[in-house]
C-alpha cells in the first residue's frame, strides 16, 4: 500500500474520505461496513469476529466500536496492522496453513460469528485485471471460513463483478441459507467492487472440497487465447479479436517496440493482460491506443472511416442544435425553480449514505461483439458508443430520479446525453473541440448572468457547491459521484422531491461552472474519469487516512439555513439570550464590526460539518460541546445579569395568582358596597344626615377584614401523634399539647386568684 496521489484515481478525496478522518478511522472503507451493518445488523449480536485482509484496519475499528464489549476481535493480513487496544491482529496470508494454525491458536474452541473479508490481492496497478485473483482470494477466505463459522454465522465478503462472479455466488448459496449482495453508498459507483452478505451458514459436516477448489469452481483458470499486439493493431475487425481472446501478449519483437511506446503505459499493459474483465473504459482506452499507434505506424486510414467522420461531423451539428434548444427550456426550468426557492417552497436535500446504485458495472465483451460491435468501427476510425451506453455510466449528472422535475431532468439527461455525444467525438479526436468549447463557454456567460439574479439563499447553496469543486481540481469528480449517489437516494426518498430539483441545480450550476472554469472540463473529466477508472476498480479504500488536518475544508450543511431562520424568529420573539449574542450586536451597533466581516466569521471550521451518517448522540455530544468560542464582553454579561435579575424580582406564579385573586375580591366587594350604598342614597325614607351615618357605617364595616379564627386542636385521642390535618377541622387550625391547654388554664386560674387575695388584704 504505497503513497498515493490523492488527485487522481483512487487517492480522490471524497466525503467518506474527509468523514474518515474527522472520526479517527484509519480508512474510509471503514464506512462500507458501517453502511453494511446498518442495513444487516450483524455487529452488535456478534462475540466473535475475524476479519481477513484487514490491514490498515478500517474495518476493525468499526466492529470494535459496534460490538459488545470484551467480544473477540481477530484482524489478519499479509502487512502488519497497526495494534487496536483490545484487538488481536496476526501477520499472515489467508490462504496458508500457518494462518489457519495461528487462527485456531488463537480462537481455541471458540467459533466465529462474523468472518469479513475484504481482502483485494496486491498486484499493483492491474486490479481490474486481476478480477479473477480476487475472486480466487475470496474463495480462499471462504475455505478458511468454514472451518471457523459457527452455525447461523454470517461471511461478509468484497467480490468483483466478472465472469467469475456467478461461480462464487452459486457456492455462497450451497454453504449459506441467504446470499444478498449489496453495494453501500461508500464504495465508489465507478468502482466494479460489490459486497457479498451469506448469512445463516449452514455448517455441513463434510463439504465437498470441490466446492473450495478454485479450478473446480471458475471455468477458466489458465489465461485463456491470446492474441499478438501487432495482430490486434494490424486486425481489420479488432473488437470480434477483442470478443475472441482473454490476453494480448507482446511477446515478438514488433510487439516489444510497441510496448516501449509512450502509450503504451501501464494501464494499456493491465487491459491486455486480462481481456475478459475490461471495463467500458479500459475497453475505450484500448481502441484509442490501438488507433494511435496506427498513426505512428502511419497507416492509411480506411475510406469508411472517412465516410464516419463525415457523418460524425452531420452528427455534431444536428446535436448542437439540438442542445441549444434543450439548454432554453432547461433555462426556463430552472428559473421557475429559482423562484420557488426563494419562494421557500424547497429546501436543501440531504446527502444519503444509502446508495441503490447495484446496477452492472462491468463491460460485457461478449454484449459488444455482436450488434454493438457494428457500432465500432475499425481501423484508424472513431469510436462511436452509442446514447445509452454514454449514458449508462459516463453520464453521472442527470443520472438521478425526481418525479416532481421529471421535465427539467427529462431536458437536462437528454443534455448530458447530447453532451455525452460530444465527449464521445471529442474525446476520439474529432476537429470540433472548438466548437464544443465556444458552446461550453456561452454556457458558462449564461450560468453567470442567472447566478448574479439570486438570493443570498441560493448564493449560500451555490457556495456550497463550489466548495466542493474547490476540494482539488480532481475532486470535482469525486463530488459528481457523491452527488449522483445523493440523487439515488433522495430518489428512494419520496418526500425529498423538491429538495432534489435544488440539488439538481446546484449540480447543474456546478457543472455548468466546471465547464467555464476549465474550459473544456466536460471533455477533461470524461477522460479524467477514464483514467481514474481504472484505479477505481482496484479496491479503493486502501488509503490510508493521515490524521486530521486542520486545513482541510468540511462540508457544508444546507440546512443549517433552516436553523438560522428558527434562531431569528426566536431571536425577535425572546430577544437575544446569550452573551455571545448581545455582544456581536453590541459590537454591530457600535460599528466595531461589519455584517460582512461576521458573515465571514460564521465560516470557520465548525460551518461545514457534515452531520450525514454521524450517530444521534454523537451529534447532541457535538451540538453541546463543539462550539466556536466567541468573544464575550462585561457589558454583555451584565444586560444577561439584569435580565436575570429583573426575572427572580417577578413572583412566582402561585403568589401572582394568589395577589389577583385577593385583588378581585376586593373589587367585588366594594362593587357590592357600592350598590348597597347607591340603595340607600336613593331612598326617601331618611334624611340626609342619616344616610350619612348609614353609609359611613357601612363603609366601616365592609373596610374591617375579618379576623381569620384559628381553631385550637388538642392532640389527644385520634388527634394524638397525628401529623397531618385532624379529622373534620376545616381552615386554619393550630394543634395543642393537652398540658399545655391545662398548664394555660391554671395560669389563668392563678391569675385570678392573687387578684382576689390581694382584694381582702385591702
Ligand atoms: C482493501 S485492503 C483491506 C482494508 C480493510 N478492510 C480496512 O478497512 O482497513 C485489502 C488488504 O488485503 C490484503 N491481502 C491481500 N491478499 C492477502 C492475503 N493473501 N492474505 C492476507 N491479506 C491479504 C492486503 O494486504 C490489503 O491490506
Amino acid at each position: 500500500m504505497g503513497k498515493r496521489d490523492k488527485k487522481t484515481g483512487k487517492g480522490r478525496l471524497d466525503k467518506y474520505y474527509h468523514l474518515a478522518k474527522e472520526q479517527g478511522y484509519r480508512a474510509r472503507s471503514a464506512f462500507k461496513l458501517i453502511q453494511i451493518n446498518k442495513k444487516y445488523n450483524f455487529l452488535e449480536k456478534s462475540r466473535v469476529l475475524i476479519d481477513l485482509c484487514a490491514a490498515p484496519g478500517g474495518w476493525l475499528q468499526v466492529a470494535k466500536k459496534y460490538m459488545p464489549t470484551q467480544s473477540l476481535i481477530i484482524g489478519v493480513d499479509l502487512v502488519p496492522i497497526k495494534p487496536i487496544p483490545g484487538i488481536i491482529t496476526l501477520q499472515d496470508d489467508i490462504t496458508t496453513d500457518k494462518c489457519r494454525a495461528n487462527l485456531r491458536a488463537e480462537l481455541k474452541h471458540w467459533k466465529a460469528d462474523v468472518i469479513l473479508h475484504d481482502g483485494a490481492p496486491n498486484v499493483g496497478v492491474a486490479w481490474i485485471q486481476d478480477a479473477y485473483s480476487q475472486c480466487e482470494l475470496t474463495l480462499m477466505a471462504l475455505k478458511l471460513s468454514v472451518g471457523f463459522l459457527t452455525q447461523g454465522g454470517i461471511f461478509v465478503t468484497k467480490v468483483f463483478r466478472s465472469a467469475d462472479y456467478n461461480n462464487l455466488l452459486w457456492v455462497f448459496n450451497q454453504l449459506f441459507k441467504s446470499v444478498e449482495a449489496t453495494k453501500p453508498a461508500s464504495s465508489r459507483t465507478v468502482s466494479a467492487e460489490i459486497f457479498v452478505i451469506c448469512r445463516d451458514f449452514i455448517a455441513p459436516k463434510k463439504i465437498d472440497p470441490k466446492l473450495l477448489d478454485p479450478r473446480a469452481v471458475f471455468k477458466e483458470l489458465n489465461a485463456g487465447p491470446s492474441l499478438s499486439a501487432m495482430e490486434f493493431i494490424d486486425s481489420e475487425d479488432p473488437i470480434k479479436l477483442l470478443g475472441d481472446v482473454n490476453q494480448i501478449t507482446f511477446d515478438n519483437e514488433e510487439a516489444i517496440k510497441l510496448c516501449q511506446h509512450k502509450c503504451t503505459n501501464e494501464d494499456i499493459k493491465a487491459s491486455c493482460e486480462d481481456i475478459k474483465v475490461l471495463g467500458k473504459r479500459e475497453f475505450k482506452d484500448l481502441l484509442k491506443w490501438r488507433k494511435k499507434i496506427r498513426e505512428w505506424q502511419d497507416v492509411e486510414p480506411e475510406d469508411e472511416d472517412k465516410a464516419i467522420q463525415e457523418e460524425l461531423d452531420r452528427l455534431v451539428q444536428e446535436a448542437k442544435a439540438k442542445t441549444k434548444k434543450l439548454r432554453r427550456k432547461a433555462n426556463e426550468k430552472r428559473q421557475k425553480s429559482v423562484v420557488r426557492m426563494q419562494l421557500n417552497m424547497v429546501t436543501p436535500a440531504e446527502i444519503g449514505i444509502e446508495s441503490n446504485q447495484t446496477g452492472e458495472l462491468m463491460f460485457d465483451l461478449k454484449e459488444v461483439d455482436g450488434t454493438e460491435a457494428n457500432k465500432l468501427r475499425k481501423g484508424k476510425g472513431e469510436v462511436v458508443l452509442d446514447e445509452k451506453e454514454l449514458d449508462n455510466d459516463d453520464i453521472v449528472i442527470g443520472e438521478g430520479e425526481d418525479e416532481n422535475a421529471e421535465d427539467v431532468e427529462d431536458v437536462d439527461s437528454e443534455t448530458a446525453a447530447l453532451e455525452a455525444e460530444f465527449d464521445a467525438l471529442d474525446e476520439s479526436g474529432s476537429d470540433n473541440f472548438d466548437e464544443l468549447e465556444a458552446d461550453i463557454d456561452d454556457l458558462y456567460e449564461e450560468y453567470k448572468e442567472r447566478r448574479a439574479e439570486r438570493d443570498a439563499k441560493y448564493a449560500a447553496l451555490k457556495r456550497r457547491a463550489e466548495k466542493m469543486e474547490g476540494l482539488s481540481e480532481d475532486d470535482a469528480a469525486d463530488g459528481m459521484e457523491i452527488d449522483s449517489i445523493s440523487k439515488d437516494n433522495d430518489a428512494e426518498t419520496s418526500d425529498s422531491d423538491v429538495s432534489d430539483e435544488q440539488e439538481k441545480m446546484v449540480e447543474q450550476d456546478q457543472e455548468q461552472s466546471e465547464s467555464g472554469d476549465a474550459k473544456n472540463n466536460t471533455l477533461k473529466r470524461k477522460a479524467e474519469e477514464m483514467d481514474e477508472s481504472s484505479d477505481d476498480t482496484e479496491d479503493d479504500d486502501i488509503e490510508i487516512v493521515p490524521k486530521a488536518d486542520e486545513s482541510e475544508e468540511e462540508m457544508w450543511d444546507a440546512n443549517a439555513s433552516d436553523e438560522d431562520e428558527e434562531k431569528m424568529k426566536k431571536a425577535q420573539t425572546y430577544g437575544l439570550t446569550t452573551a455571545e449574542a448581545i455582544t456581536l450586536a453590541q459590537q454591530l451597533v457600535n460599528r466595531q464590526k461589519t455584517t460582512a466581516s461576521l458573515i465571514d466569521d460564521g465560516f470557520n471550521r465548525y460551518a461545514f460539518n457534515d452531520r450525514a451518517d454521524l450517530p444521534s448522540w454523537f451529534l447532541d455530544d457535538e451540538t453541546k460541546h463543539n462550539k466556536p468560542n466567541l468573544p464575550v464582553t462585561k457589558e454583555a454579561i451584565q444586560v444577561l445579569r439584569e435580565r436575570m435579575k429583573a426575572l427572580n424580582a417577578r413572583p412566582i406564579k402561585k403568589i401572582a395568582e394568589a395577589k389577583a385573586r385577593k385583588k378581585m375580591r376586593a373589587v367585588k366587594k366594594l362593587a357590592k358596597l357600592q350598590k348597597k350604598t347607591e340603595a340607600v342614597a336613593e331612598g326617601k325614607d331618611m334624611t340626609e344626615r342619616e344616610k350619612a351615618e348609614v353609609i359611613a357605617k357601612m363603609v366601616n364595616k365592609a373596610a374591617k377584614t375579618k379576623k381569620r379564627q384559628v381553631k385550637v386542636v388538642v392532640a389527644r385521642g385520634p388527634n394524638r401523634g397525628n401529623k397531618g390535618r385532624p379529622k373534620g377541622v376545616k381552615g386554619r387550625y393550630k394543634m395543642v399539647d393537652a398540658r399545655m391547654k391545662k398548664e394555660v388554664r391554671a395560669l389563668k386560674r392563678a391569675e385570678k386568684h392573687g387578684k382576689k387575695s390581694k382584694k381582702q388584704k385591702r
